[in-house]
């Protein structure tokens, strides 16, 4: 790597040369290809010293720098369209289309986002985050272009993981049958998040050990070089041994020119390789073999922990020490899931490709036969549990909000319709930070309140995510536990402490003049406002059922009620509580806190929070200015006032 030299103002900076002069693809593509190498060392440099000091994604990135380099050396980007699956590998790509300078700004507010993000870039052909769309994305393309007339390629680059996703075979599915060209790269680093599981994986790593057929293929093209008659003869004898060596693969079963595997790293091969499927018509799928992590000794040895990172030593490789106290809610789901499967076993867990994000590494190790981890695939994770529950055991889905989003229709049509017994542990409910809002689970209250027989609690603190994880699990029905990315308010969690009362909330805080109807995360803030404001604050716990006769009660006592909630206001537990209000015909003003009716882009949680008033001063100003509307105003009949 290179060497650090003092900068102008004594700080120690890297020293990139080559890459200082690549403003935009088109330069790069002037340097001689015998510069590349170089080009690609400095990229993997950059990326490690970036990414050491802002955190993000680093592994997959160090895997893709060749293919970076070839896709936008070899294609006339961003005339061609270059779609990444997921995007958590993109680094490399900013790098080199214009971004460079900003990286030191990666996943902060107001700098580079962490992901592709069309408004971000030209060369950012299509917005990501979530995991295989890219095959999809790119065919919606190409069929745009066939039918405008507009020759390009279209180029999909979708990972192994992401490749075990319904999606992305719907999308070959699709495009097989086509008469379309279509590149997909297959990057086959063998890792999802965690190493991949199932038959696919089984597939692609069949064909990486189809080496018999390979090197019986480079053997004979050597020795044949200057026999041309003889290689022709030979060629048509090849196509016919690899029909017996090697099945075909499966996607040439679906209508794709299967090409590879080659070696993600050798520059030399991808870019021949790249030119080559350049001029070719129709549908191909280019099979690449990379290495998470490749080039930076620390992620090679750790692709799972060097994934996704907080600031490191980029020396050692050593994380910096988390100031965070407490176990983080992810903890106590792992924990309580533990404890209760070695009680209970009937119990089973379910991650869709999550097992380390959503703390189901100690589950996995110590009950490997009853921990699913299905990759993925949110929409079987969810079925799967639905089938698994018709026969007598208890499956747990731990599930990050934000994917929740893609079973939608399994949650509503084979689970709840059936009433069947599965508790959701549903992570990164809310704002959710750097990853932005690809991430941000802003809309589980908003699109699971409205199913019929769906319990759906949200904790204010650490010990009541484990009572109401209890709840649900010992719940004979649907239930879902949401709760946020991160630490909760530090409260001592007592594994003895019992299930919750089903559509029970607690006043926390009594008060006169207005009372807080705060849901999870937002009971905190609540009481740090309360003081101030002599707010009555109740902790609401059950967005369904809701509590109503202690709504109905503090309807009677306050002359205003303020619903808080880190969910989207539009349908979610604020509006519940104003349906039930006017559904029993009580009069009341209220205030309804919550997130905008906008996308809230990558920042520190507590910086999200502030910039949509929910953090202590926001709410603090939206209670008081509503508290002084209302007493200089006549009260008026149907009055909800505006957050
Ligand atoms: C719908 C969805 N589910 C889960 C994730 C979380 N996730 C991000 S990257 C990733 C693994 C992707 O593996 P692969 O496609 O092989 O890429 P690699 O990291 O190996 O380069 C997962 C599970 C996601 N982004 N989107
Ligand atoms: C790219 C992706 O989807 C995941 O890697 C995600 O960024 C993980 O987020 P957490 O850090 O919240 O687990
Ligand atoms: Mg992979």
């Amino acid at each position: 790597m290179p060497d650090r030299t003092p900068s102008d103002s004594g700080a120690a900076v890297l020293r990139h040369p080559l890459l200082a002069s690549i403003d935009s693809p088109s330069d790069l593509r002037a340097l001689p290809e015998s510069q590349l190498p170089e080009v690609a060392h400095e990229l993997r440099s950059l990326l490690v010293d970036t990414v050491s000091r802002t955190g993000g994604h680093l592994a997959a990135g160090l895997g893709v720098v060749e293919l970076t380099l070839g896709l936008h050396y070899v294609f006339d980007t961003p005339e061609d369209r270059v779609v990444w699956d997921v995007g958590h590998q993109a680094y490399p790509h900013k790098i080199l289309t214009g971004r460079r300078d900003r990286m030191h700004s990666l996943r902060q507010k107001g700098g580079l986002s962490g992901f592709p993000k069309r408004g971000e870039s030209a060369y950012d052909t299509f917005g990501v985050g979530h995991s295989s769309t890219s095959i999809s994305a790119a065919l919606g393309m190409a069929i745009a272009a066939k039918q405008r007339g507009e020759r390009r390629n279209v180029i999909a680059v979708i990972g192994d993981g992401a490749l075990g996703a319904g999606m992305a075979f719907e999308a070959l599915n699709h495009a097989g049958s086509m008469d379309i060209d279509l590149t997909v790269i297959l990057n086959d680093n063998e890792m999802s998040i965690s190493p991949p599981v199932g038959a696919i994986s089984n597939h692609l790593a069949r064909l990486l050990s189809g080496k018999l057929y390979t090197s019986m293929r480079e053997g004979s093209k050597s020795a044949l070089r200057g026999m041309p008659q003889l290689r022709e003869l030979v060629g048509r004898w090849e196509e016919h041994m690899k029909g017996m060596v090697m099945p075909s693969t499966l996607f040439e079963e679906l209508g794709f020119n299967y090409i590879g595997p080659i070696d993600g790293h050798d520059l030399e091969s991808v870019l021949k390789t790249l030119r080559n499927v350049k001029g070719m018509p129709g549908q191909r799928l280019l099979h690449v073999v990379t290495h998470k992590g490749h080039g930076y000794e620390p992620a090679e040895g750790q692709p799972v922990t060097f994934h996704g990172v907080t600031p490191f030593d980029r020396q050692t490789g050593e994380f910096r020490k988390s100031k965070a106290k407490g176990p983080t809610y992810t903890k106590v789901f792992g924990s309580w899931l533990c404890d209760t499967a070695a009680r209970d076993p009937r119990l089973v867990a379910i991650t869709p490709a999550m097992c380390e994000g959503s703390g189901m590494g100690e589950f996995a190790k110590r009950f490997p036969q009853r921990f699913h981890d299905v990759g993925i695939a949110e929409q079987h994770a969810v079925t799967l549990a639905a089938g698994m529950a018709c026969e007598g055991v208890k499956p747990v889905v731990a599930i990050y909000s934000s994917f929740l989003q893609r079973a939608f229709d399994q949650l509503v049509h084979d689970v709840c319709l059936q009433q069947l017994d599965v508790t959701l542990a549903v992570d990164r409910g809310g704002l959710v930070g750097a990853d932005g809002a690809t991430h941000a689970g802003c809309f589980d209250l908003s699109f699971s309140r409205p199913l019929p027989d769906l319990v759906i609690m949200a904790p204010a603190d650490e010990n009541e995510c484990r009572q109401m994880l209890k709840t649900g699990y010992e719940f004979n029905g649907p239930a879902m536990v949401r709760y946020p990315r991160g630490v909760g308010p530090g409260v001592a969690v007592d594994p003895a402490a019992p299930a919750l009362p089903i559509g029970r909330g607690l006043r926390v805080r009594e008060g006169q003049r207005v009372a807080m109807l705060a849901f999870g995360t937002m009971v905190a803030p609540a009481l740090e406002v309360a003081e101030e404001l002599d707010a009555t604050v109740a902790n609401m716990r059950f967005v369904k059922p809701l509590d109503r006769e202690l709504i109905l009660a503090l309807a009677r006592e306050h002359a205003l009620l303020v619903t808080l909630e880190e969910n989207t206001l539009a349908g979610g537990a604020g509006s519940a509580i104003t349906e039930l209000l006017n559904a029993e015909g009580v009069v009341v003003p209220v205030l309804q806190l919550g997130l905008p009716d906008r996308n809230v882009d990558h920042a520190t949680q507590a910086e999200q929070l502030a910039e949509c008033g929910l953090d202590v001063a926001g709410i603090r100003d939206s209670v008081s200015r509503a508290l002084a509307a209302l007493e200089t105003k006549a009260p008026r009949r149907e009055q909800t006032l505006a957050g």
